[in-house]
C-alpha cells in the first residue's frame, strides 16, 4: 500500500512516537511524507520515506495530485486543532480522500483503527483500485 503522512507542527512529535510504535507495520509499505514530517519520521525510525516539498511550499497539494490519481491507499494527517495558515490546502486533501474513497486519520485513536485495519488486511480492496505496484 503506499501510505502518506502529514503532521501539523504541534503535532509532529505525535506522529513520531505512532511510526515508532508502528515502525513493523509501515515497514511493508510504501511511505511518503510532506518534507519536515518525513524527515523527522526518517530520522527517528530509520524507515525509508519519499519525501515531498515542506507543506508550505506546497507538498500537502504534491499529495493531494496522487491522491486524484489514486495513487495514495492511505491519509494519516495529524491536524492542530487551532490550524489556520493552510486550511484551504487541508479541506482540499481531505476532499479528495471523500472523492476517491481513500480512507483517512486526522487524530491519533482513528490512525490507530485504520493502523490495525491495514495489518488484518482489511485494505486489501485498495489493490483493485491501485494495482500499479
Ligand atoms: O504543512 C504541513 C501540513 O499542512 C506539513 O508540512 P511539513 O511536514 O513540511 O511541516
Amino acid at each position: 500500500m503506499n501510505i502518506a503522512l502529514i503532521a501539523h507542527d504541534s503535532k509532529k512529535e505525535l506522529m513520531v512516537q505512532f511510526c515508532i510504535a508502528y515502525c513493523g507495520i509501515l515497514s511493508r509499505h510504501n511511505l511518503c511524507a510532506t518534507g519536515t514530517t518525513g524527515r523527522l519520521i526518517s530520522e527517528a525510525t530509520g524507515l525509508q520515506i519519499f519525501k515531498f516539498l515542506s507543506g508550505s511550499q506546497g507538498g500537502d497539494q504534491q499529495i493531494a495530485a496522487r491522491i486524484a490519481c489514486d495513487e495514495i491507499d492511505l491519509l494519516l494527517f495529524f491536524r492542530a486543532a487551532n490550524y489556520k495558515p493552510h486550511e484551504p490546502d487541508d479541506a482540499n486533501l481531505l476532499r479528495l480522500c471523500d472523492t476517491r474513497n481513500v480512507p483517512v486519520a486526522t487524530n491519533l485513536a482513528t490512525a490507530e483503527a485504520l493502523i490495525h485495519a491495514l495489518e488484518r488486511g482489511d485494505l486489501d480492496w485498495r489493490d483493485i483500485v491501485n494495482p500499479k505496484r
